[in-house]
């Protein structure tokens, strides 16, 4: 059985609104609680450690689904801060070498095909893996002008998804590293990668995708109700 660290101290900027898009309303449901359902519901998760800000007044807390822990404690300033907050907020008993899931908060249609194969694969690996997609698009560098400078080359280019699966203290040290180093880390992996570790690309579905705008919102709407057809 595994924890997941959920990452959900932002303030949703890009999104725009009071209300952090993490706590929008879904179907009568704040989104987050999507999420926590993806991850409570899969038989090998065996809680959430749940990381909000620190002056979060909108978390109404969440029983334990089906018995499982649902925890939380202080987010910080950055994302990676926040789930250096929630590994280090984990109980005792999961121990230095056991493998933890990080999944964002904002991404609330996690399939439990995709961590099934993540699990699989990754607690298969030396160092742990993460879910992403190959990139399919064409991809343009953007000048200051707005127009296009040149094409970047696409190949053996993936985006990075969430859930990310690492060890607890090599992560924590990881990101502890970052941090110190004043580098900036956007996701899990790239703490990893720093330490010259290759963690390992698994293929997760394109509709994994990240809450970050009212049209990604719209787009969750819309699979919900396919979803109940
Ligand atoms: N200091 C932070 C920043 C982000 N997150 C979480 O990390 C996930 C992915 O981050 P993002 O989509 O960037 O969320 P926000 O930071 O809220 O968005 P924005 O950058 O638009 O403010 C989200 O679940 C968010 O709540 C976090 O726990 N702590
Ligand atoms: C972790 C992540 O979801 C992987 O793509 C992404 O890096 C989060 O970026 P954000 O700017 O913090 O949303």
């Amino acid at each position: 059985m595994i924890w997941a660290v959920v990452p959900a101290a932002g303030r949703g900027a890009r999104f725009g609104g009071e209300l952090p898009k993490q706590y929008l309303d879904v179907g009568g449901r704040p989104l987050i609680a999507y999420t926590l359902d993806a991850l409570l519901s899969h038989p090998s998760v065996h809680g959430v450690m749940v990381v909000i800000a620190e002056n979060d007044r909108f978390w109404r807390g969440m029983d334990a689904v089906a018995g499982k822990p649902v925890l939380t404690c202080s987010g910080g300033a950055e994302r990676a801060d926040s789930v250096l907050a929630g590994l280090n907020a984990l109980p005792d008993d999961v121990r230095a070498d056991e493998f933890v899931l990080v999944h964002d908060a904002a991404r609330p249609n996690l399939a439990h095909a995709d961590l099934d194969r993540l699990l699989d694969l990754g607690c298969g690996d030396p160092v742990g893996a993460i879910l992403a997609a190959p990139v399919r698009d064409t991809l343009k560098r953007a000048g200051d002008d707005g127009g296009i400078d040149r094409t970047e080359p696409r190949e053996r280019l993936w985006r990075a998804y969430t859930p990310q699966l690492f060890r607890r203290m090599q992560l924590s040290r990881a990101l502890a590293a970052a941090q110190a180093a004043g580098v900036a880390i956007t996701d899990e992996s790239m703490a990893m990668e720093r330490q010259g570790l290759r963690p390992l690309l698994v293929e997760g579905r394109e509709d994994n995708f990240k809450i970050t705008t009212p049209a990604d919102l719209a787009r969750f709407e819309f699979v919900l109700s396919q979803r109940h057809r």
